[in-house]
């Protein structure tokens, strides 16, 4: 069912992108105005009847991969590898067969979705900069379909060219695969600005290109939005060439459309914006913004210029630490400062405590997820009323790292809120289940979906409401809905959005952070023998397996008051995380090194 989904997700309204695209390049376009359901259908049929020829791999097509991947062995005695949440990661050294084998599934994935253009970012984003990876993005420019992981995992731990082939080969058979050099396919490439990433950009177009009848598109230094905003609209054909310069003219483009829409203009504004880039390729991408739109209260700091990528530096780094990022002190005090993480998915906002060593007050991923549902929620209250026959629904999305302050204060604005395991894909899945649905990570990493219906209705409602104030509603809706960057979370266009929202509210990050109190938390990690051997369920919130286990841990958190705390293993890293939640931060902190003591005792390296 999910590998339909690249599908259902471009089924746009055609106001909005002037035509439906299948992925199938040649199929009717003309399908925009029928009801969505008609319309996947009459794809999924297409797609049905062309994939009964398909399936299989020709004499030339073996030895051509057989040729390259021999090329492309993996380097003996590394640590089975798997795809994860976001991708495949390790240090960027052995790194080289398994992008080369993910170019083969990239390619793999265009001829199966009917050409479609499909996404290969080399990034390993807040990790280290001796640390690289590989992820892949889907038709809708989200992450790649759950269905294909096990596929991932399987080829890139194939130990010899001819396991790899003979994998491939059973996997175009069960997915009926035009492997016959008869069709097209086409890869789009990205890379941060890791040293590592040129030569592994390489490998992954000779993967691609192994693949008869695949092209690699080779879009140098990006940041992962950017790759998957490109792909998903290429699919969508709102802009079958778009480029990065597309993608900076659309983002520019809202942001004035929102603050145009301000009413009564504060004529003292909000102050000037000091941005922390990680040291990575987000810095010269805000530079870009920052000129386009003559944005002279905004400083750009750790662009990468002197610092190490990621290194005390970035999203990750202040929202797990809760310290200043380097460059930053006692001079930025009360100053609107964001950081965003290496690959520029994740942004945080904070303030700097006076006299506070380094300390500082942050405004986490649930806090930016709270303000967008606030702005949503209030323009959305302004365009609807009771009468209306369409009731747009909103969903809220979050994991269990969310503070429960923010779940409790979405609550109270009467949202629904759901919970998800941690990595984008889940909550990406679940927020497409809404005509709005906003999913945030605490770590900042979220976006803003809005469904095709959605957009049509509000498209009809910018034009025809008779009061001015429900059509500049309408208005700012839309320009939120092009503002954001709706295949994947995106440190950029959110932080323009968090700005525009400010501005339009006239609030100071003070005030924005007073929306609630966040209950003191403490995050921890452990290094254990085998990190698999734990095992999650209920959204990673009870652990099933080892035995026992969530016994102990249940019964340190009763000892606290507001106490939860939970432990699952990392997608990312070897480790095992804890969070800890408490009244104070003494507790959490109590809490969270208890539990972590617990993980070792059952999981530790006790030889
Ligand atoms: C606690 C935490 O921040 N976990 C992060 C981290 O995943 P782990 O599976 O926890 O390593 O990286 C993921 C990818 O960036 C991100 O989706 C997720 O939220
Ligand atoms: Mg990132």
């Amino acid at each position: 069912m999910r590998s339909r989904r690249a599908f259902d997700l471009i089924k746009v309204c055609p106001l909005h992108s002037a035509t439906v695209s299948t992925g199938l390049p040649d199929s009717g376009r003309k399908e925009g105005t029928q009801p969505p359901s008609a319309v996947s259908s009459r794809f999924l049929a297409i797609f049905e009847s062309r994939r009964k020829k398909k399936g299989r791999m020709n004499e030339q097509q073996r030895s051509t991969l057989l040729q390259s991947a021999s090329r492309f062995l993996p380097p003996k005695g590394i640590n089975k590898l798997s795809y994860g949440t976001a991708g495949f990661r390790a240090d960027a050294s052995v790194l080289q067969s398994t992008v080369f084998r993910i170019g083969i599934l990239a390619a793999l994935r265009s001829l199966q979705t009917g050409g479609a253009v499909i996404g290969l970012m080399i990034t390993a984003s807040h990790n280290k900069v001796s640390d690289n990876g590989v992820k892949v993005a889907d038709p809708g420019g989200e992450m790649l379909t759950q269905d294909w992981e096990p596929f991932a995992d399987s080829i890139a731990n194939a130990p010899d060219s001819e396991s790899l082939i003979q994998l491939i080969n059973e996997f175009v058979k069960k997915e009926n695969i035009p492997l016959d050099g008869a069709k097209a396919a086409t890869v789009l490439l990205g890379r941060d600005t890791r040293p590592s990433g040129e030569s592994l950009v390489e490998a992954a177009k000779h993967g691609i290109s192994s693949v008869i009848g695949a092209v690699g598109n080779d879009m140098g230094v990006v940041t992962t939005p950017q790759l998957h905003w490109m792909v998903r609209a290429k699919n969508t054909d709102m802009k079958p060439s778009a480029s990065e310069l597309d993608y900076f003219d659309q983002a520019s483009t809202s942001f004035r459309c929102l603050i145009d829409l301000i009413p009564k203009k504060s004529h003292q504004g909000i102050g000037k914006l000091i941005v922390d880039c990680a040291n990575g390729v987000g810095g010269e991408k805000l530079q870009v913004l920052k000129e386009k739109l003559n944005w002279l209260d905004v400083e750009i700091r750790n662009s990468g210029k002197e610092g190490i990528l990621n290194e005390q530096v970035g999203a990750d780094y202040v929202q797990k630490e809760k310290v200043v990022p380097q460059g930053f002190g006692p001079h930025d005090v009360g100053i609107r400062c964001a950081s965003l993480d290496g690959d520029a998915d994740r942004l945080v906002y904070f303030t700097v405590i006076s006299n506070g060593n380094n300390q500082i007050k942050l405004v986490d991923g649930d806090k930016i997820l709270s303000l967008f549902a606030l702005f949503i929620k209030d323009q959305l209250s302004i365009v609807t009323d009771d009468t209306n026959e369409y009731q747009p629904r909103v969903g809220v999305v979050q994991t269990a790292y969310a503070n429960g302050a923010s779940t409790k204060y979405l609550n109270q604005l009467g949202l629904q809120v759901i919970f998800t395991p941690t990595g984008v894909k889940y909550l990406h899945e679940k927020a497409h289940e809404y005509d709005i649905g906003i999913y945030f990570e605490a770590n900042g990493h979220g976006t803003i979906l809005f469904s095709g219906q959605f957009l049509c209705w509000l498209e009809d409602r910018k034009s025809t409401e008779k009061g001015m104030e429900k059509q500049n509603a309408a208005k700012r809706l839309w320009a939120v809905s092009k503002l954001i960057n709706q295949a994947v979370g995106d440190a950029l266009s959110g932080l323009l959005l968090v700005e525009a929202i400010l501005q339009h509210m006239g609030w100071s990050v003070d005030k924005w952070n007073e929306l609630y109190h966040d209950l003191p938390s403490r995050q921890l990690k452990v290094k254990v023998a085998d990190r698999t051997a734990v095992v999650t369920t209920n959204a990673e919130t009870i652990v099933e397996k080892p035995p026992g286990i969530q016994e102990a841990i249940t019964a340190l958190t009763v000892k606290y008051p507001q106490g939860r705390c939970f432990v699952r293993p990392s997608g990312t890293e070897d480790v095992v995380r804890v969070y800890a939640e408490a009244n104070t931060q003494e507790a959490a902190d109590e809490l969270a090194t208890c539990v972590a003591k617990l993980v070792d005792q059952f999981l530790g390296f006790h030889f």
